[in-house]
């Protein structure tokens, strides 16, 4: 089958190399210092999914329409990202890889003849240099779309990756979303830390903070009257539960999901972003609660702070040390 991806950096690298290590035809897009690593060198990858070194076509637009086309950028350049392919992705089958809320209902907005899904990823991709990836977690992605149960699409197109990656079509995406964004609160403090994902969760002090702004996630999520959607074992009534629970119990969870982590030192998808001296995604994660919020009328200070903190990293390109985010979080 021809696979089109769109945007070979950490994720979309990964998914392209295991396609291709799959047998399938891959093009990917790519720009500047990416895109010439892979046409000299090819796409490498290492680590969980074991190693694999693929030659795939690379260009910075996909030259022609794919049976199937994966869109893996951040969420502020999707639109972009689409603009720019809309005659090879309108009228086929389109994957948005991407956290946040607002991946499957872009690229419905843009390409209205295209059959949207999104995808939801618990997969630690490293973009260790360009046109390597290092998978430092393996773990099930989640394929759907709409808020009802996977319907038979979904089926198909989670079977068609799963011959590559596991891949399972999940009922109520749109609250399995909501799900993905309470995990992604994992994202903003290695971002203004510098540190892993597992440095800040053994961190009791960052800990707190990380629980304290995913238990408001979930409390802006009940008053945005979400569903929350099962992914990873978590769900709706575990999600409700821990938004109640006191503070100290609740740190169980983050301290779970570090453990299914792994020990090698996972940066995010928002710490390496700020490596890269690159915009983050962090309007689509932390302040996207903070905007759900404001709408609803539910105060979220904790993500209202991290991303501010987020901001003035990627301004200054300074990480802030941890007494000063804690300070801040007090307020
Ligand atoms: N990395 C991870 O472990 C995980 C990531 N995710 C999510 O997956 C999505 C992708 O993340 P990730 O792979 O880390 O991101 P990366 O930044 O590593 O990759 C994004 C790629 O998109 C390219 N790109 C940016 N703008 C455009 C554009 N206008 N047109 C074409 N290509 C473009 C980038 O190119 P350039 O570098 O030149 O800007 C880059 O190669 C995000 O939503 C992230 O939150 C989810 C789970 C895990
Ligand atoms: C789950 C996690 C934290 C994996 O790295 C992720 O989604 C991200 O980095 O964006």
């Amino acid at each position: 089958m021809r696979i089109g991806i769109v945007g070979a950096g950490a994720l979309g690298g990964a998914f392209a190399a295991l396609l291709a290590r799959a047998g399938h035809d891959v093009e990917v897009t790519a720009r500047g210092a990416g895109l010439e690593a892979i046409r000299r060198d090819g796409l490498r990858l290492s680590g969980g999914y074991g190693e694999a070194h693929v030659r795939v076509e690379a260009s910075d637009r996909l030259s022609q329409r794919p049976d199937l086309a994966l869109v893996c950028t951040k969420a502020q350049d999707a639109r972009q990202a689409i603009a720019d392919n809309r005659d090879a992705l309108e009228g086929t089958t389109v994957v948005v890889v991407q956290n946040g809320l607002e991946g499957v209902r872009v690229a419905r907005e843009l390409l209205p003849g295209a059959d949207c899904f999104g995808v939801l990823s618990i997969i630690a991709a490293n973009y260790t240099e360009p046109g390597h990836v290092r998978i430092t977690t393996t773990a099930a992605s989640y394929l759907g779309r709409g808020a009802g149960p996977a319907d038979d699409g979904s089926r198909r197109v989670a079977a068609l990756l799963s011959e590559a990656v596991p891949v399972v079509a999940v009922d109520g995406f749109e609250g399995a979303q909501w799900t993905k964004l309470v995990v992604n609160m994992l994202n903003a403090l290695p971002a203004i830390t510098g540190l892993s994902v597992q440095e800040v969760i053994a961190d009791r002090r960052l800990r707190r903070v990380l629980t304290a702004s995913m238990r408001e996630t979930v409390r802006v999520g009940v008053a945005c009257g979400v569903r929350f959607g099962a992914l990873q074992g978590l769900g709706d009534r575990r999600l409700r539960l821990f938004a109640r629970l006191p503070l100290a119990l609740d740190q169980v969870l983050p301290l779970v999901m570090g453990a299914r982590m792994g020990r090698v030192p996972n940066l995010g998808s928002t710490l390496q972003s700020i490596r890269r001296g690159q915009r983050t995604e962090i309007d689509f994660l932390n302040g996207a609660v903070a905007q759900r919020a404001d709408a609803a009328g539910v105060p979220a200070p904790v993500n209202r702070t991290l991303t501010g903190l987020v901001h003035r990293v990627e301004e200054t390109g300074a990480h802030v040390p941890v007494d000063e985010v804690l300070g801040a979080v007090a307020g």
